[in-house]
């Protein structure tokens, strides 16, 4: 399997993707212009030089090298919120309190906001379960970071996931469902089409703007905010592994959490290395064996794989990989190469409970309203 920059004749799989992923799925959306659009964008933005980061578009697809098959997606917008604004709710807690009638109340409640301006956002990680398989979707996840850890230019000091809320298989959100009695009588796959579609004016007009008592919502509704999809666990297992961590922001639709994470405290920013490639033998002092992501150190055309062909020198800061892998990821002799470790020591200590919100997939759902 090989990751690259999607492709104008990735059309139809991405189309498959838009279509198997569902409508909580609001980067990728089964809308041919769109998609094309989009596909565009990408190509466009992997081959501009870049300063300073701006509205690039970056979607990578994974493909099976063997059928030429498209086995999923992963994509980074290196801005987030800045052309258009990027709505949340922001979930805290407030204390009613009487000294003269000695009665307190403490409440939680949802806040629409715009906290996040102008951050680096992953985004459309999708691996299709006809080709789940070990690594792949490590392999789609991390190779964000390791193009981050080549690029940091290309990207802001803050990147963000907004992570798929709970709906069930016919695509109803019982977050949304609550809004829509009151609020903004759409169908929840409506809404995320107008969203992905860019079209948010009616954000203003119709969702409310002051704060939503969560205890005024129905069971339903409350016991999904700031919980994700069944099928995003391991998307967001493998980001919170990353360093990443909720801070009470939610989505406006599936009330699903969003997380942060400095880019140069990202686990996997930090572990990629630049090395010079040598091809063929390994020499025997070479260290070798360990699973690991290798790339190019292109951006059009960047490719990216999973090997434990890699035979590393650390001395030299040099790399001995197979001819035929070289082949692949398109290296001649002497290229830089980046190689990311995929062992379980680069998984960062979690941060202090105090400054994040609960969030592991049980223990939040245990308790929604922790903070
Ligand atoms: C996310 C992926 C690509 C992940 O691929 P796989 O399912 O094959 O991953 P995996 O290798 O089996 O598991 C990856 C890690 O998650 C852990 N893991 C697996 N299942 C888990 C669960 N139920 N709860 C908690 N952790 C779990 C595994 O132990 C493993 O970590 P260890 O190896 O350490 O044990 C896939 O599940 C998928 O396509 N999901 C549906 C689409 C989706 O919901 N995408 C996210 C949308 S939200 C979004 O796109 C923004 C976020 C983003 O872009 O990253």
């Amino acid at each position: 399997m090989i990751i690259r920059p999607v492709a104008p004749s990735d059309l139809e799989g991405l189309y498959q993707i838009a279509e198997e992923s569902g409508p909580g799925f609001t980067s990728l959306m089964p809308d041919r212009d769109a998609l094309a659009r989009k596909v565009e964008h990408a190509r466009a933005s992997f081959s501009r030089p870049v300063g300073l980061p701006s509205d690039e578009h970056y979607l990578f697809v994974l493909e099976d090298t063997e059928t030429g098959a498209l086995m999923g997606t992963t994509g980074i917008d290196a801005v987030a919120g800045q052309v258009r604004p990027l709505y949340h709710f922001r979930h805290s807690r407030q204390l009613h309190h009487s000294h003269f009638l000695g009665l307190r109340r403490q409440f939680h409640t949802l806040t629409r906001c715009n906290h996040y301006r102008g951050c680096t956002e992953i985004c459309s990680l999708y691996l299709r379960p006809a080709f789940r398989r070990a690594n792949a979707g490590k392999l789609l996840s991390k190779v964000r970071f390791l193009f981050m850890a080549q690029y940091p230019e290309r990207f802001t000091p803050t990147v963000i996931a907004e992570m798929r809320g709970v709906s069930d298989h016919l695509g109803r959100s019982p977050f949304w469902n609550w809004l829509r009695r009151h609020f903004v009588d759409l169908e929840f796959a409506s809404v995320t089409q107008l969203v992905g579609a860019g079209h948010t004016e009616f954000i203003e007009e119709l969702m409310p703007a002051g704060p939503l008592y969560t205890h005024l919502m129905d069971d339903a509704a409350r016991a999904v905010i700031g919980q994700v999809h069944p099928d995003t666990r391991p998307a967001l297992a493998m980001l919170e592994k990353e360093g990443f961590r909720h801070r009470g922001f939610v989505d406006l639709f599936d009330a699903g959490p969003t997380v942060e994470c400095p880019l140069k405290d990202i686990a996997s920013v930090r572990a990629a290395r630049p090395y010079q490639l040598m091809t063929g033998t390994a020499r025997p002092e070479h260290r070798s064996g360990q699973p690991v992501i290798i790339a190019n150190g292109r951006t059009e055309g960047f490719r990216a794989t999973i090997t434990d062909q890699c035979r590393v020198c650390p001395e030299e800061h040099t790399v001995t990989v197979p001819d035929a892998l070289a082949r692949r990821l398109d290296l001649s002799e002497q290229a830089e190469v980046w190689l990311l470790p995929l062992t379980p020591d680069q998984a960062r200590r979690p941060q202090p409970a105090t400054q994040s919100h609960s969030l592991s997939a049980e223990g939040y759902g245990a308790r929604p309203y922790a903070l």
